[in-house]
């Protein structure tokens, strides 16, 4: 007899998942850890963005960067599943952009901050919730300025809410697990044991289509 649950969550397609965690935590690091070791099985939700692009990113790869006014237009006419300010800057995602990845049946990766999570967690998108994690704020400073991406104003504002979203982690039952990305390869391992159901589903879609 055919085993008709797993039909429905072949059908249903793989989960997304949402990363989230303060601001220098090791998000983007893991997440293209991921991407590179799984290629053909993850991809990237491509936010919007009004910040200004940092040496070596691209536009559409890692975000789409516009203006304001233009952010505010797409969210006004209702083009986002969740948009939110961080750190004076908006951020955003498309629902194109999530539906671009998922037209793929790959796991959607989506990197956002604790109002995207609160704003996600409303949707229908039964998402699996991961929190990442510095092993202290000492060392999510030192890996702030180390990145040198930050004026000293904007590094400020990212501690100041990196404090807010070490609060929220642990807020009952806001995430499935939370990952302290201490020795990286160490974290890396645990994320993967996180998305392996999702993983082995999605390889083996793959092969059968
Ligand atoms: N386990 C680790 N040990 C040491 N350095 C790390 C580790 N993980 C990440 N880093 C470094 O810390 C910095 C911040 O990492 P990353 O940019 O991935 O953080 P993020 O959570 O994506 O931040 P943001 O939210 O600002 O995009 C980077 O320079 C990265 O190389
Ligand atoms: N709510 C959302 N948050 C997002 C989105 N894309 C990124 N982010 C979060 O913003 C901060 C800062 O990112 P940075 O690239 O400027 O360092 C970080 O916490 C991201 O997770 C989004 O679409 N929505």
């Amino acid at each position: 007899m055919r085993d008709l649950s797993r039909v429905d969550k072949a059908m249903a397609g793989p989960r997304p998942v949402v990363l989230s965690g303060p601001s220098g935590a090791g998000k983007s690091t893991l997440l293209k850890k991921l991407m590179k070791e799984y290629d053909g099985v993850f991809g990237f939700s491509v936010s919007h963005t009004t910040r200004q692009p940092r040496p070596g990113e691209e536009n559409g790869k890692d975000y789409h960067y516009v203006t304001k006014d233009a952010m505010q237009t797409a969210v006004d006419n209702g083009e986002f599943i969740e948009s939110a300010v961080f750190s004076g800057n908006m951020y955003g995602t498309s629902k194109a952009a999530v539906q671009a990845v998922r037209a793929k049946n790959l796991i959607c990766i989506l990197d956002i901050d604790m109002q995207g999570v609160r704003n996600i967690k409303k949707t229908d998108l039964n998402a699996i919730y991961v929190s990442i994690q510095a092993p202290s704020m000492d060392i999510l400073e030192k890996r702030l300025r180390d990145r040198k991406t930050e004026s000293e104003e904007s590094l400020q504002k990212r501690l100041h809410a990196a404090r807010v979203e070490v609060e929220f982690s642990k807020e009952e039952g806001m995430f499935d697990v939370c990952i302290v990305n201490d020795v990286l390869e160490d974290a890396y391992g645990k994320l993967k044991d996180v998305l392996l159901e999702e993983i082995n589903q999605v390889k083996k879609t793959g092969m059968t289509l």
